[in-house]
């Protein structure tokens, strides 16, 4: 495979540069470096000190490129290649969780060897008590403080196990989990953004924290005395002795398992679709609360409380009722394991009572027969509970799988981000996340590209110096695929150029801003930069090639600065840089203005800073990332009169040099644009200056006449 850092010229100049990869074969590894002509194809626009353009960090910034005979095959449709088996491949299944365990071989040898230790000395004591009896009515053999002496040694050794067993048990299986979440975060990451229209995000989230914590407490909740792999070990080791202590009276305990075993049997099948309503009823009362504190103020202005109570109140309702249905099975199931222990019992106090009698068997083996019957009866249950626990939990992983069946996942993005996280193993501890074992299982066989998708540099490169088109588009979004939003729509964005894109609600600007951004592919047709299809460059590198700035700008909830840094999320942004891309968005005198300058947190959202703050905030964002394509969604439209001039003159230094789309509804901005397009019905209707079209007497100067673009 061809790799090249960073390089900063088009790639359709590779066969004029002497820098050209050196062999034909696309499994070679190349290095170059910027050639300096095309540097200066560059704009003199803010860039931070020592940031070198499109050259990113060392092999981390690796980029994969073609041999330059190859021509790109791209993916059809929208652009997946997936494959029956990715589709098959759960994220949380045995394929995925061996491998994990697997990694702690010696761990596991010690916990079960620990476990064979604590299991035998929990096992030993009905022999012991038998004995204890027959030495007390004068039958046994040997004295009283010999064989205390070793009671006494297994009530030492049992205890010190058990914590070994427990210990190692915890620390494999923490790691398992930890891995394992990493791993589904990562596979949610990869999906396609149809992936997120469909579920909602707290959905999504409850997936990581309750589902994927059921699987994690159905080990660490039976690694306990009576639960689990001990119960289990339990159960055997007790049949076992059972049988070589009397043939006769064992099989009474053998049906006692058998009877339990059955009732089992039955409680698995049938509260599979209690658990599965119980777990959705909780995960809609979190969807409520959540979709409630989020839009407290809409909440608050409807007056809304007393509904949001009573959709709370219903689903509590309707969880109380599947839990109370959950509580019943339960209840039926223990009560019913109680007879036919009590049964058992009975039937061994008779049979085994009459043998004593008749000489046919000793007080001690009788003794620890009912000893054993103890142990049995408890592990069962336990095995019992650890079954009704596995459940629960079958329930969640098949909520995880069928949520994240591979239907959705972006195998472009999926497949740049693999080779990124190959190319850069960072913080040990953090290996699970580097570690992508998983991701190349997941990527569907047959993807492929014929040649190998272009970095950031080509991309970034040929944005700088060339035109974006959007060619004979047409897209429906994939959850409304019978609406085609675009039909046809053809655009040309002139490189270092603003682009004014104005049209009535619902004609699809912000989808062409979608689709610029390669949120969603087009179902037919394409997008190039400088004659280039935008598909044959690798994707997260694209997104590092364009800018957006939304009329809603999303903050994390850090600080200031980290929120500006964020323009750069792979790299260690100094503080002059930050600062300097403040000061260039107009933040700057607000920001040390506040508390803790830049180190202030913004709150969830960024709801502790004011909306033209918050768009200064994401401008600088925008100026740091320096990308050449620049996408303005309505990013002044919410912003009162003297925000919006701080926040225009932060947009002018933005869209300087930059090819730039601006959607807005202020005629001031769009007539300043080099060219205005007009969106009607998924198509481009209008295109020219402001002056040629309003000569035009067309759409666009029916907009302007009846104020939809408004004069200020
Ligand atoms: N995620 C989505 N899934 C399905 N349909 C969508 C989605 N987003 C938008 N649409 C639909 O696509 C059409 C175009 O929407 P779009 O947001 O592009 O219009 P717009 O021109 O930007 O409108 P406005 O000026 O009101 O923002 C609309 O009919 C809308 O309902």
């Amino acid at each position: 495979m061809a790799v090249v850092i960073a390089s900063c010229f088009p790639s359709q100049r590779f066969r004029n540069t002497s820098l050209l990869p050196c062999a034909s074969h696309r499994r070679n590894l190349y290095f170059t470096s910027i050639p300096h002509r095309h540097a200066r194809l560059l704009p003199q626009v803010y860039r931070p000190e020592g940031r070198k353009h499109c050259l990113r960090r060392g092999v981390s910034r690796a980029a994969y490129v073609s041999p330059p005979s190859a021509e790109p095959e791209l993916t059809s449709g929208n652009g997946t290649g997936r494959s029956e088996e990715s589709a098959s491949l759960a994220p949380v299944s045995w394929g995925v969780i061996w491998p994990l365990l697997a990694q702690h071989k010696f761990r596991i040898l010690v916990s079960l060897s620990s476990l064979l230790v604590c299991t035998s000395c929990t096992l030993a004591m009905p022999i012991f008590s038998g004995k204890f009896f027959e030495i007390l009515i004068g039958r046994g053999t040997g004295t009283l403080w010999k064989l205390l002496s070793n009671i006494a040694i297994l009530y030492i050794l049992e205890p010190i196990f058990t914590v070994v067993f427990i210990v190692n048990m915890t620390i494999i299986w923490e790691k398992v989990m930890s891995t394992l979440r990493g791993q589904v975060f990562k596979r949610m990451l990869i999906q396609k953004v149809e992936f997120y229209d469909r579920y909602k995000v707290n959905e999504l989230s409850s997936l990581l924290t309750s589902d994927l914590g059921s699987l994690k407490d159905v080990v660490s909740d039976n690694i306990s005395r009576d639960r689990g792999l001990r119960a289990l070990s339990e159960i055997v080791g007790t049949i076992f002795i059972l049988f070589s202590l009397s043939t006769e009276l064992a099989p009474v305990l053998g049906l006692l398992m058998v009877s339990v075993s059955v009732l089992v049997a039955v409680f698995k099948r049938s509260t599979v679709p209690i658990f599965k309503v119980h777990g959705k009823t909780l995960a809609s009362i979190s969807n409520c609360a959540t979709e409630t504190f989020s839009a407290i103020r809409t909440v608050r202005s409807f007056a809304g409380e007393k509904r949001q109570m009573l959709m709370f109140g219903n689903l509590l309702l309707d969880y109380e009722k599947s839990g109370i249905n959950l509580g019943a099975v339960k209840s039926a199931n223990e009560s019913l394991t109680r007879v036919v222990v009590y049964f058992s019992l009975m039937a061994l106090y008779c049979l085994g009572g009459s043998k004593v009698k008749a000489g046919e068997l000793s007080v001690g083996t009788m003794t620890s027969f009912i000893g054993y019957t103890f142990t049995l009866t408890f592990a069962v249950q336990g095995a019992v509970n650890t079954l009704g626990d596995l459940r629960g939990t079958f329930a969640a992983v098949e909520r995880i799988n069928s949520v994240l069946s591979a239907v959705e996942t972006d195998v472009p993005l999926a497949y740049s981000l693999r080779k990124e996280l190959e190319a850069e193993q960072g913080d040990t501890k953090l290996q699970f996340i580097y570690n992508d074992e998983y991701l190349s299982k997941t990527e569907p066989r047959n993807f492929h590209y014929k040649s190998i998708p272009r970095s950031f540099t080509d991309g970034c490169s040929l944005a700088w110096s060339g035109d974006i088109c959007l060619e004979d588009v047409y897209f429906s979004y994939p959850l409304r695929s019978d609406v085609e939003v675009l039909n046809g729509l053809n655009l040309t964005l002139k490189c270092g150029k603003i682009t004014a894109l104005v049209g009535p609600s619902g004609s699809g600007k912000s989808t062409i801003v979608q689709l610029l951004a390669r949120f969603y592919e087009p179902t037919r047709g394409r997008l190039t930069v400088a004659g280039e299809d935008v598909r044959a460059f690798d994707k997260r590198e694209w997104a590092r090639a364009v800018s957006i700035v939304n009329q809603e700008p999303v903050l994390f909830s850090v600080s200031v600065g980290e929120n500006i840094a964020y323009g750069l999320p792979d790299q260690d942004v100094s503080t002059e840089d930050i600062i300097k891309a403040a000061k260039a968005a107009n933040a700057h005198d607000f920001i040390i203005s506040l508390p803790q300058g830049y180190d202030t947190q913004v709150g969830e959202r960024g709801s502790l800073l004011s909306g033209g703050q918050k768009q200064r905030v994401a401008i600088a964002r925008a100026l740091l990332k320096n990308a050449p394509i620049l996408i303005l969604d309505e990013a002044t439209s919410a912003l009162d009169a003297v925000s919006e001039r701080l926040v225009q003159e932060a947009l002018d230094h933005l869209t300087k040099g930059r090819t730039s789309l601006v959607i807005a509804h202020r005629l001031s901005t769009v007539q300043n644009a080099h060219q205005i397009a007009v969106c009607s019905d998924g198509r481009i209707a209008e295109l020219g200056t402001h002056l040629e079209l309003i000569a035009k007497n067309g759409r666009y100067a029916s907009l302007v006449g009846t104020q939809r673009l408004a004069f200020e």
